[in-house]
């Protein structure tokens, strides 16, 4: 079909936002600076490094400082990974996943984690993507179109043909500046400007938003 779904990973398909979040904040308490949820919600989509610069809140760091900051954050996240399991999808993901597979649409994968692929077979979703993104695939990251427009080639897609699913603010920034429609999963203060908002996957169809494309693909 002429027609793909490309999934952000982290907040999208899992609550590994959460793992991400505790990691952050184990590296505050450890380090005696302040960090909190709301100060989270700008980390999410960003890569490991800028996640870290909004973090450090304009803190001065040495090269040496970011580089174990930067290993241990991602030592104690590595560590939260271990429980994770396929039971982890998040409500109506795997029955979105797989009906888009049956239909032929073109699955893709665009996370700026690096820990993607790990977190992916961890769920036992990698083999369901015919195009898979991670934080190592484009130079310029979310918000920046690259990833996406990255994944869209593989699938062999125009933008215009490829829905993304994200949660992040850079991430629905990132699709809409590649002229990808967006579905927005989460709080509308955050993923507002997306095409659609929606609070999470539960209950998704195919055919639910197949028909806001157009020209309208023919479903089997
Ligand atoms: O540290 P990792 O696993 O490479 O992840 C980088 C980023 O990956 C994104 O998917 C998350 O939303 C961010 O919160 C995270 O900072
Ligand atoms: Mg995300």
């Amino acid at each position: 079909m002429n027609l793909g779904f490309i999934f952000d990973l982290d907040g999208v398909l899992t609550d590994t936002v959460e793992l991400h979040y505790h990691s952050w904040q184990r590296l505050a308490e450890e380090e005696g600076v302040p960090f909190s949820r709301e100060a989270n919600a700008a980390l999410l989509g960003r890569t490991r490094e800028d996640a870290l610069d909004l973090w450090l809140n304009g803190r001065p760091c040495s090269p040496e400082q970011r580089a174990d900051l930067l290993w241990r954050k991602n030592a104690s996240f590595l560590e939260a990974l271990e429980g994770l399991g396929p039971g982890d999808l998040l409500p109506g993901v795997a029955e979105l996943l797989h009906e888009a597979r049956e239909r032929g649409v073109r699955l893709g994968l665009a996370s700026s984690s690096r820990n993607a692929r790990r977190v992916c077979d961890r769920l036992g979703v990698t083999a369901l993507f015919g195009a898979f993104a991670d934080g190592s695939s484009v130079v310029n990251p979310k918000p920046a179109p690259d990833i996406f427009l990255w994944v869209a080639g593989r699938l062999g897609l125009h933008p215009t043909r490829c829905l993304v699913f994200e949660d992040s603010e850079a991430g629905v920034r990132a699709a809409l500046a590649g002229g990808f429609p967006v579905v927005g999963l989460g709080d509308p203060a955050r993923v507002g400007h997306a095409t659609w908002v929606r609070p999470d996957l539960n209950g998704a169809t195919v055919e639910e938003f197949a028909r806001h494309l157009d020209p309208l693909p023919a479903l089997s």
